[in-house]
């Protein structure tokens, strides 16, 4: 017998952003009345990566039309670790900047983790200082990675209580991967990480009612890694060339055909993305009001 065709619901991420984002600019205003602060962003980006370049201008025209400051630091592809620790220390000690965050990835010969250890934990609006990750795997206050916090925030919204489902989260990075399986087990889901090494992760992706992708493997997900209905998150962004010669955005699922299986999928663009910078902010005004008000946690 032939099942019933599903109708999946694409999932705006563009205007679930747009809320959060005029949220975060209330609690700006609201900041600028009472203690007459304006939180400071600092993005620091080492090299020329085209792709990260996009990302900054992005994030920067964001912060300022939500009332912050931003301040931009390009740094030559020939910097060295010790001079980008120096930036990081000067901007530890502004008491402009509230929010610092280093475009991943570093040119080779940078480690990356001596890097993020350098950030003041308070300014971590990235969430991967290991004070930070600790407090995320510990369900305390922090600071939490901006792309997983938007995906489980699009989560809540869309399905109201994750509790019980299953998630299977495709990916174990720093960034997205790991901090997301720690939200979803937060959430007292039952939790399935498959990463490189996993064999046959289809037959694992196919058992999940919340799928969470994020590989940046362009097309990965196949129609039957989806269980009929299930909740799909695409966070993977690749830039492709058409046979037009045209530039477009692919995910790490096939969407044509999660479309019609799925029962939610976040498109890309328009999902993950937007939601990514609106935490983006949401954590920069966190961090500020925790700083004005002296409520940094574990202080
Ligand atoms: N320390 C660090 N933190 C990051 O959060 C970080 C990083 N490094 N390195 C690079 C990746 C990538 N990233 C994106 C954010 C927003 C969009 C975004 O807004 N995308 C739009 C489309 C943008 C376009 O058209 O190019 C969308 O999906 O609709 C994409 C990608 C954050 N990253």
């Amino acid at each position: 017998m032939q099942a019933a065709p599903i109708e999946t619901r694409l999932i705006d991420g563009k205007a679930y952003a747009r809320r959060l984002t005029d949220t975060v600019r209330d609690g700006v205003t609201a900041l600028g009345e009472t203690h007459g602060v304006v939180p400071g962003l600092a993005v620091v980006m080492v090299g020329n990566n085209p792709a990260s370049e996009v990302y900054v201008r992005n994030k920067i025209a964001h912060t300022e039309g939500v009332g912050m400051r931003s301040v931009a630091h390009k740094l030559p592809g020939s910097t060295t670790e010790a001079e980008l620790l120096a930036v990081i220390d000067r901007l530890n000690r502004d008491p402009e900047v509230h929010g610092i965050l280093v475009q991943l990835p570093l040119p080779r010969g940078i480690a990356s983790d001596r890097i993020t250890r350098a950030i003041h934990p308070h300014k971590d609006v990235d969430g991967l200082t290991p004070e930070n990750v600790g407090r995320t795997t510990l369900g305390q206050d922090g600071l939490v990675p901006c792309t997983p916090l938007g995906c489980l925030l699009l989560l809540r919204s869309e399905l109201g209580t994750l509790k019980g489902l299953h998630a299977v989260v495709v990916g174990k990075s720093n960034l997205v991967g790991r901090p997301m399986a720690q939200l979803l087990l937060q959430e007292e889901c039952t939790v399935t990480v498959c990463h490189v090494a996993t064999p046959d992760v289809g037959s694992l992706a196919c058992q999940a009612d919340v799928l969470v992708v994020a590989t940046g493997h362009k097309g990965l997900v196949r129609r039957d890694w989806i269980k009929p209905g299930a909740t799909v998150i695409d966070v993977g962004i690749t830039r492709v060339t058409t046979q037009e010669g045209k530039s477009r955005l692919m995910g790490d699922v096939v969407h044509e055909e999660a479309m019609g299986r799925a029962g939610r999928l976040t498109p890309v663009p328009g999902g993950v993305g937007p939601m990514t910078i609106a935490c983006l902010l949401r954590n920069t005004l966190t961090a500020a009001e925790r700083s004005v008000r002296g409520l940094q946690p574990g202080t």
